[in-house]
């Protein structure tokens, strides 16, 4: 596979918040150096206007820093911001999926008819959704609606601190097309970003997703104040459920993808130090007072939360497979986030009976 005009791979990132800002300043810097790819990335931009009047894209070409989304970073000259969907997709034959999950469904819908014929995907987002036929994950999504093929990226990739080049690990999972992954794995690695491939995308993606909703209830329990061991405790049980949860609905999924980048690595960086957890974390100290969509807005300037979002997605598949009793902490979470229950439930629940 390769661009027919030049004979090089030309990239676009749907997507430029925080994570999609560093994602195109870490793949601008490989395009910059590997022969086989144009220099250029093309990222697409959801525009706004600033506080100044002026259009992100044209401040991130002028400044080659987005100043709202990953403010004091420089992209590198060749990130290209291009607020046209169409315009910013028509020569690429590698596209890059990072958007918070529930914008993607519309964006793919735009996108119809409008690829380039053997156009490669990949998925960073963290996220599902969930269809009167039952959860479907982004990459699927993607992949029924454009007809292409679509590896997904995930890891303990916190993206400030990739942003200004912290060690870190990724995991690309794929479906069958391991030469399309190692392609996106040559792309995406660095000296600073290390990426491995394995052949389960259900367990990669789901690992990135589920995370989140357990992240929820580590900031709970840090607003609870209630200290390290039982912030363990509730990774670990947390830990449990991902990967019951996903065996459940895919039984390929494979135990050790649960020990590689994709999952225990991300549970502990985003339990420690994300957005989920931080905004959770509030949400509990407020005694569950104050919305999430309050806080989110108060504390995230623009940012968004995958956490709460999927724990409802998560709390409609197991209603409909009558599992909450399966999934303690899964399901708790969801009904605290929608002031059914009091944060201080998060550690009140019962095991599943023959679970520890
Ligand atoms: N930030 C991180 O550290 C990080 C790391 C790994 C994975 N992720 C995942 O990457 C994905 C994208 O997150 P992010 O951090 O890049 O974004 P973000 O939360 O920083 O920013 C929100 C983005 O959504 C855009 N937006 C707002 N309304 C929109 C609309 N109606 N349509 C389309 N776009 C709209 C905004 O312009 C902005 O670009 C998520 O699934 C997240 O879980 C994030
Ligand atoms: O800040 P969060 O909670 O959205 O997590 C960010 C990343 O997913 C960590 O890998």
């Amino acid at each position: 596979m390769e661009n027919g005009h030049t004979g090089k791979h030309r990239v676009a990132v749907i997507g430029s918040g925080n994570w999609g800002s560093v994602a195109s300043r870490l793949l601008a810097s490989n395009t910059a150096k590997l022969p086989s790819f144009h220099d250029e990335v093309r990222m697409w931009v959801f525009e706004e206007t600033l506080p100044t009047g002026e259009k992100l894209s044209e401040s991130i070409n002028q400044a080659h820093e987005n100043c709202k989304y990953l403010p004091g970073i420089k992209l590198g000259t060749n990130v290209i911001a291009d607020p046209d969907l169409e315009s910013a997709v028509k020569d690429a034959d590698m596209l890059v999926f990072v958007t918070p999950h529930q914008f993607v469904e519309g964006i793919c819908k735009k996108l119809v008819g409008k690829l380039r014929p053997g156009v490669e995907a990949i998925s960073l987002i963290k996220g599902m959704e969930v269809k009167m036929e039952g959860p479907c994950m982004i990459s699927k999504l993607i992949t029924d609606t454009l007809g292409i093929n679509c590896c997904v990226l995930m890891g303990a990739n916190i993206a400030n601190e990739i942003a200004v080049e912290k060690f870190s690990e990724a995991t690309i999972g794929y479906r069958e097309d391991k030469e399309a992954a190692n392609r996106w794995a040559k792309l995406f690695t660095t000296p600073y970003f290390l990426v491995s491939v394995v052949e389960d995308i259900e367990g990669v993606e789901l690992c990135g997703t589920l995370k989140n909703v357990v992240a929820i209830a580590a900031g709970f329990v840090d607003g609870l104040d209630m200290g390290n061991n039982t912030k363990a405790a509730i990774m670990r049980i947390g830990l449990r459920e991902m990967r019951a949860f996903s065996k459940l609905l895919f039984p390929s999924v494979r135990d050790n993808t649960f020990f590689e980048s994709c999952g225990v690595a991300d549970l502990i960086t985003t339990c420690l130090g994300g957005r989920n957890r931080r905004v959770a974390e509030a949400f509990a100290r407020n005694g569950g007072k104050r919305s999430f969509d309050e806080l989110e807005a108060e504390m995230l300037h623009g940012q968004k939360l995958q956490g709460v979002s999927t724990a409802r997605e998560v709390y409609e598949v197991l209603t409909y497979h009558g599992w909450q009793e399966l999934f303690p902490l899964l399901s708790t979470v969801h009904e605290i986030c929608i002031g059914q229950l009091p944060p201080t439930s998060i550690v009140e629940y019962r095991l599943a009976e023959g679970q520890s």
